[in-house]
């Protein structure tokens, strides 16, 4: 029998999401499924997903059920699981907020990262305390056709390679992953920033992201190429003990990222819901049953 399933469309500096309201975890959204509604011809399209249940509902949360009542079940958008997603934790607090379970101020979100503190601002802007950055040892080189970059391994509950370049253009059209060496340093895959500077305390980045290939914009790339960047300018606040603020302009937007002394880092930027609507599950399951069959 076939039902209708409530999702939204929204956005965070252009990097896109479905979002489907799940509370007690009963849709089915198998990696085939998540990669079809974010199709962006033949399903709603997307970056990634944003599954939305709560956290005791959720084998991977129920562990910080008594932390945070919700939990951000993120996936990219081929449906690949990630740890966290900074612009898509924004969008997940706005939509908290639009239905209710979430008002203006603070609230605390669960995802596979760990439990991260959000403030919903009175001028729309919401703050995401997403934890320390980890700066593994160790030399990675980005490579982009003839060219190649050190960059600096940066992991923000998930993996970045961070490379300074003299033009973003130079990273070509991303159309396909750059390469990172040496082999194994990333096991798991990783997302590559290219960062060119604009002034002081001020970066231009594009992104190619694990699992969605270019966005317009990443939320842990971003605090990653602020650390990343903070490090070369002999900014590190641990050291300087004074905070250091970058402001990361993206293709789809701006964020202003905050490293504090003690290692925090404050990630600030807007979050928007587009629509919402309903998908009828047929459609789903004959597209499953399409990619099953092949
Ligand atoms: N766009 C996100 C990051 C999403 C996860 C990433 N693609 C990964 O696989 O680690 C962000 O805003 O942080």
């Amino acid at each position: 029998m076939s039902t209708r399933i409530a999702f939204l469309k929204g956005h965070g500096t252009e990097n896109d999401f479905v979002i489907v309201p799940d509370p007690e975890n009963t849709v089915d959204l198998p990696p085939a499924a998540v990669a079809a509604l974010c199709d962006r011809r033949a399903g709603l399209g997307g970056d990634g997903l944003l599954h939305v249940v709560r956290s005791a509902a959720h084998p991977d949360a129920r562990h910080l059920a008594a932390e945070a009542e919700w939990f951000m079940d993120y996936r990219n958008g081929d449906g690949s699981v990630a740890e966290m997603c900074g612009n898509g934790v924004r969008v997940f607090a706005r939509y908290l907020q639009r239905a209710g379970h979430a008002a203006e101020g603070d609230l605390v979100i669960a995802t596979r990262g760990g439990v991260k503190t959000v403030h919903l601002a009175k001028n729309g802007d919401v703050t995401v305390g997403m934890g320390r950055a980890l700066l593994p040892e160790g030399d990675v080189v980005v490579s982009v056709g003839e060219r190649s970059w050190p960059a600096r391994n940066v992991n923000m509950g998930n993996p970045h390679a961070v490379a300074h370049v003299a033009d973003l253009d130079h990273a070509g059209d991303l159309y396909t992953a750059p390469s990172v060496g040496p082999a194994g340093a990333y096991p798991d895959g990783v997302n590559v920033e290219f960062v060119v500077d604009r002034g002081p305390r001020h970066v231009a980045m594009r992104v190619h992201e694990r699992g969605s290939g270019e966005t317009r914009s990443c939320g842990t790339g971003a605090c990653a190429v602020a650390v990343a960047t903070a490090r070369r300018d002999g900014a590190d606040p641990a050291v300087t003990g004074t905070p250091a603020t970058y402001t990361v302009d993206l293709p789809g937007g701006t964020l202003v990222i905050t490293e504090r002394p003690d290692g925090e880092v404050e990630m600030t930027g807007p979050a928007v819901i587009v629509a919402e609507g309903e998908f009828d599950s047929a459609w789903l399951e004959g597209v499953l049953a399409t990619t099953t069959t092949g």
